[in-house]
């Protein structure tokens, strides 16, 4: 890489301080306070700045004020400004660096003076600006044997907020507008606009750009914009300058490229610095005023405002600039705030070294704005640019492409040094290519074989389901219980099967997992006899393991391909493998074809006994009907007792002793046929409801009841025995009392109320 430093020292001859490596560089602040003008002295006005001897340092006042120079005391003459300010930024625009110098101060303060924007041809040449048009034209003059240089220069100014180009050769013509003043009216020509670049830079379209040849055509231009320029008289200066101001200067440089001694071409960092373009701003601006003190009102009141209003968007864009902490945080820069904040972008913050000239006046009439001009200053201080050189893009873009051709070429240095021939470099990257084909292809098969798994894992564990399923339901019918039972406990038992199967479908796939895995090693080393084989055994057959093995078979044909090579002790590993996949499947089929049976028996079990209990359950609502009659007797006999109860105390009150005792008799005959209805009549119904519960339970027990048989049939005949005989003695109590008896054994069939009718 070639270094900028060393091109200088041979093509600029002088020893110029440009380090490139330098990433920002602080906005440098001149002070320069001129003497008292004569309009000044008049007044009786006093100094009062001073310069502290040797420090560049000012007191006015009890404020203190440091800069990088301060020029105008007794010490340093105004005319050292350009060489030890100015000068080096010349020397850089050589370098390619883009340069600012900067007027500012309160107006009258001597800006145009210092700047010399105000230059005639054959006038005074103490003006940065003519200065610097002499040491271009200089340099060029000692430089151009070895470079081609290009020279252009613009012109234009700010007022009120338009931007007017000063070197244009049709000027907006004016017209009279009725009712005074004069109106710009453009002719043929858009009006300018600032354009940012893409590399970030400002530019204006449409601005006039003149070629310049010589110091005397350029300085030709100075004075022709200079003379365009608005200015007008307030009472502090007889020729203020009413607008901002920028003389530009293009330099252009393209070397030359002399024929080596050695007839060689020049090295590649030389042609890195073939081309550069940079651009020196010489900006004078318009002076902060108060109304009160110039006087101004009407159109140069109108004019102050905007100036005070450009130069207050200066001062905001310097104060962020300023702050360090915004700075680091990447704070917000007002730059579009106004039109002399944007086209000072580059020079304040940007892509340029930058010289801030701020001019005072020494008078203490001047002491409050001199005092605000200095605190402006200071501030500007602390802006940090970043300049870098401006090639041109298509240089760079080359010197890229040159260092990566530097690289490729090592590399191919290297390679070739120690690397492998052409033949084996083909013949490697074929069988990486082959390689990965198939890798791709067996990555392929091990996921279809691992989809069988899946699908046959899952067919097994629902068989295995549905079998022990049946079985529970198979154990649930020969322990007695019905299948509408089984139905109901079901939905409870077939949720936490199917709990306990996906807990155990999940242990099994770990397992399987783990199998897997245990067998994967030994499987890619193994080779299988061929992949016909292996691969017809892992479609026809159910087992997990048989996917495996077909992928296996795979792996074996390919690697077998590769190395030629047969294991006759894997062949039979296979084959055992096989066996017992094929007992595995026998099994299957076997457990399969019992299932089938024991569904069959299921369901010729399960018929006759839904029969059966149809029947069961119809005897048993007969029965249930006969015992609710029973129960309603039952209550129609209390009824009557009690009914007689109450007919025996009134007779005993109303009725005469005879007729009571007739009566009474009577009663006490009904009365006792009723307390024994009521008497028998539960424990018939007690006998009726064992013998209905004992035959429900015999019915519901099958076996039981073949076994329990004869005994039953005891029992049933001795309550049989006991109620005939019951009856018996019953019908002999009837005897003595048949009339009741009768009537007793009607009411059975009639209301308790119809034979309550009084004797
Ligand atoms: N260093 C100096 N030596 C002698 N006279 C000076 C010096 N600087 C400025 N002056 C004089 O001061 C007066 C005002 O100067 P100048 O016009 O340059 O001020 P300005 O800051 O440009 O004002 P404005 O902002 O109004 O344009 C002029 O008459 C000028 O000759």
């Amino acid at each position: 890489m070639g270094t900028g430093n060393g091109l200088e020292s041979e093509w600029l001859e002088e020893d110029v301080t440009v380090d490139e490596n330098e990433a920002t560089q602080a906005v440098q602040v001149a002070l320069n306070i001129r003497p008292l003008i004569p309009l000044e002295r008049v007044q009786g006005c006093k100094e009062c700045i001073s310069v502290v001897p040797g420090e560049p340092q000012v007191q006015i006042g009890h404020h203190s004020f440091t800069f990088d120079y301060i020029f105008g005391s007794s010490d340093t003459p105004s005319s050292a400004i350009f060489d030890k300010c100015v000068k080096p930024l010349v020397e850089g625009l050589f370098h390619g660096y883009n340069a600012t110098v900067l007027a500012y101060g309160q107006t009258g303060s001597g800006k145009t003076y210092t700047m010399g924007t105000g230059y005639t041809v054959g006038g005074s040449t103490d003006g940065v600006i003519p200065q610097v048009m002499q040491t271009i034209f200089k340099r060029i003059e000692t430089l151009k044997h070895k470079a081609d240089f290009q020279l252009r220069v613009s012109f234009i100014e700010i007022l009120k907020e338009e931007i007017h180009d000063l070197l244009d050769p049709n000027p907006p013509s004016t017209e009279y507008i009725f009712g005074g003043g004069l109106k710009a009216l453009a002719v043929g020509k858009p009006p300018i606009q600032i354009r940012e670049t893409t590399a970030g830079g400002i530019t204006l379209m449409g601005v006039t750009e003149a070629d310049v040849k010589s110091l005397e055509e350029m300085a030709a231009y100075l004075e022709h914009g200079s003379l365009s320029r608005a200015t007008g008289s307030t009472n502090m200066n007889s020729h203020s300058s009413r607008s901002h101001a920028i003389f530009t200067i293009t330099l252009e440089q393209r070397r030359k490229w002399d024929p080596l001694p050695d007839g060689g071409n020049p090295s590649p960092e030389d042609c890195n610095e073939d081309y550069l373009c940079a651009k020196l701003h010489l900006v004078d601006l318009a002076g902060s005023e108060r109304a009160k003190r110039t006087g101004a009102d009407g159109l140069r009141f109108k004019e102050g405002i905007h100036i005070n209003r450009g130069l207050l968007a200066l001062g905001n864009v310097i104060s962020a600039l300023g702050d360090e902490r915004k700075r680091r945080e990447g704070g917000h820069v007002p730059y579009r705030d106004s039109k002399l904040t944007r086209l000072l972008q580059d020079s304040l913050g940007g892509n340029s070294r930058t010289v801030m000239i701020a001019c005072v006046s020494p008078a203490d009439v001047n002491a409050e704005e001199s005092i605000n001009t200095l605190k402006y200053a200071n501030r500007a201080r602390n802006i940090r640019n970043k300049p870098t050189v401006n090639r041109d893009p298509l240089a760079a873009e080359m010197q890229r492409m040159r260092q990566q051709l530097e690289l490729m070429q090592a590399e191919l240095v290297c390679a070739r040094a120690g690397g492998p021939s052409n033949a084996e470099v083909q013949m490697l990257k074929q069988k990486v290519a082959w390689l990965e084909a198939s890798n791709m292809e067996l990555g392929r098969e091990l996921e279809e074989a691992r989809d069988r798994i899946d699908i046959l894992s899952q067919c097994a564990l629902e068989s295995q389901v549905e079998r022990d399923k049946l079985r529970i339901k198979l154990d649930q019918l020969r322990t007695g219980k019905t299948y509408e039972d089984i139905d109901e406990g079901q939905h409870v038992q077939t949720d936490n099967l199917l709990k306990e199967y996906v807990v155990r479908i999940q242990e099994l796939e770990c397992e399987l997992q783990q199998l897997q895995h245990a067998r994967a090693p030994s499987d890619t080393s193994s080779k299988a006899p061929s992949s016909t084989s292996s691969r017809s055994r892992g479609e026809s057959t159910a087992g997990p393991g048989f996917g495996v093995a077909g992928i296996d078979g795979d792996i074996y044909l390919r690697t077998g391909e590769f190395s030629g090579e047969i294991d006759t002790e894997l062949l039979l590993k296979e084959f055992k493998r096989t066996s017992v996949q094929d007992n595995f499947d026998k099994e299957l089929r076997e457990i399969d074809k019992r299932l089938e049976q024991k569904e069959a028996e299921i369901k010729l079990f399960v018929r006759p006994d839904a029969v059966y209990l149809k029947e069961h359950f119809e005897k048993k609502l007969v029965e249930l009907k006969e015992e609710k009659k029973y129960l309603q007797k039952l209550k129609q006999l209390k009824v009557q007792i009690a009914a007689l109860k109450s007919k025996q105390e009134v007779w005993s009150q109303c009725l005469g002793h005879q007729q009571f005792i007739d009566g009474d008799a009577k009663l006490k005959t009904e009365k006792a046929y009723v307390q024994h209805e009521v008497e028998d009549e539960p424990r018939d119904l007690q006998m009726w409801r064992i013998t209905t519960g004992l035959r429900g339970f015999f019915q519901k027990q099958p076996f039981i009841k073949l076994c329990l048989l004869p005994a039953s049939l005891a029992c049933c005949s001795l309550f049989w025995f006991r109620m005939q005989y019951s009856q018996k003695s019953r019908t002999s109590r009837g005897h003595s009392s048949g009339s009741v008896n009768n009537r007793a054994s009607r009411s059975r069939l009639q209301p308790a109320q119809s034979h309550m009718t009084p004797v």
